[in-house]
């Protein structure tokens, strides 16, 4: 059963279109994350589900209940949604039990009840606070239990990380996760950090130029996307041109088995991420092909290598993560093997300005 169900949404501001026909199906019970950059819709969408705003076109359902259908729009409060915005949302001049206290109905306003809602988010003992001497981080997790306080069965958390520090961010993020699958809550996240969505949700759907590109669980995400940007978007990429022969990728690299079948003499990019090349000493006798170390970032636990490999059609540039005790030397010599099978993006899908070497790109 699906908890959000979204068909062909629409809508627009002025002539200006920002959703241009939005799908998306998120199981009940799924933590689901919408990825987008700013200004790509996110919010918009957030505020159609919730029902601060209708739909120009097409459907949204809400379990088996269609809510908006561009003519007729339930209101916000019979919809059985939640919502927790960016910041600022509790009020100042009310203690943390007052303020999640709030979001009961009268009758079960008791202090065991709000007991309950703030252990459940990890804050118990706060009760007395008021949000000023919160930090950022306690803050969100008072408005996420004021907003689970009404029980509802779908929680649209509109970036309520962005201003909080990574360390916290992370932390409050986790908490929130925990806290909302305990309920069996089904959560949607909208982000603009590839990180974020990918860590903590089941299904992430990918907003760009006002539709789903592309809507899966992190892995499938991360190691199929459907075309380059969106390769490059959700994390550096090695984008190596390939054709296929004999039912491999042929590349500069060597020949790269592929994850999934592509049709025979197809031309397009094998897109390798930096932790699936491997590194080894020029000299040994190692698979792959020669390339040089042009620059080393050391992390300690890690390390990003820029390299150039020797190939008769120009040096071609790669990005390679090794383990921070074997990274080599600026200027070493070394061999670059593939060391997992490789994704491959018809020419179709490989725009030329990022048919050939290493990509991040900002617009997914
Ligand atoms: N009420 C409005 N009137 C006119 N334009 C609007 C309105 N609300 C949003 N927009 C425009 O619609 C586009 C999408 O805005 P929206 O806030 O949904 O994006 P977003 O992806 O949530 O961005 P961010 O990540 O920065 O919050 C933007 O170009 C924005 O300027």
């Amino acid at each position: 059963m699906n908890a959000i169900s979204l068909r062909g949404v629409t809508r627009a501001y002025g002539t200006t279109p920002v959703l241009r026909g939005v799908d998306l199906d998120v199981e009940s019970g799924a933590f689901a994350a919408i990825l987008g950059v700013s200004g790509c819709g996110k919010s918009t969408l957030m505020r159609l589900i919730a029902g601060f705003d209708h739909v120009d076109g097409g459907t949204i359902d809400l379990g088996s209940v269609r809510v908006d259908d561009g003519h007729r729009a339930l209101a916000p409060e019979r919809r059985r949604v939640g919502y927790v915005p960016q910041e600022g949302a509790l009020f100042p001049h009310l203690d943390v039990r007052a303020n999640v206290a709030f979001g009961l109905p009268r009758r079960r306003r008791g202090q065991a009840r709000v007991d309950e809602l703030l252990d459940l988010v990890g804050i118990g003992g706060l009760q007395r606070h008021r949000p000023h001497e919160l930090s950022g981080g306690q803050q969100q997790r008072v408005a996420l239990a004021r907003a689970l306080a009404t029980e509802p069965e779908v929680i649209l958390l509109d970036e309520p990380f962005s201003a909080l520090d990574p360390g916290l961010r992370a932390e409050t993020r986790a908490e929130v996760r925990r806290a909302v699958k305990a309920l069996g809550t089904t959560a949607l996240l909208v982000t603009h950090d590839q990180d974020e969505a990918l860590s903590c949700a089941d299904l992430v759907a990918v907003l760009r130029d006002g539709v789903i590109v592309q809507a899966a669980p992190p892995r499938e995400l991360y190691r199929a996307p459907s075309d380059v940007p969106l390769a490059c978007f959700l994390g550096e990429a090695n984008v190596v041109p390939a054709t296929i022969e004999d039912g491999v990728a042929q590349t500069p690299l060597g020949p790269v088995r592929l994850r999934d079948a592509a049709g025979e003499g197809a031309r397009g990019v094998v897109v390798l991420r930096p932790e699936e090349l491997t590194l080894t000493a020029a000299g040994r006798d190692a698979g792959g092909a020669n390339a040089e170390v042009g620059a080393v970032e050391f992390y300690g636990h890690d390390a990003r290598v820029e390299l150039r490999l020797d190939d008769p059609a120009g040096a071609l540039p790669l990005i390679v993560r090794t383990g921070g005790h074997d990274a080599p030397e600026v200027g070493q010599r070394v061999v670059c093997a593939v060391g997992a099978d490789g994704h491959f993006v018809g020419d179709g899908h490989a725009p030329d300005d990022l048919g050939r070497g290493t990509g991040t790109v900002a617009a997914a």
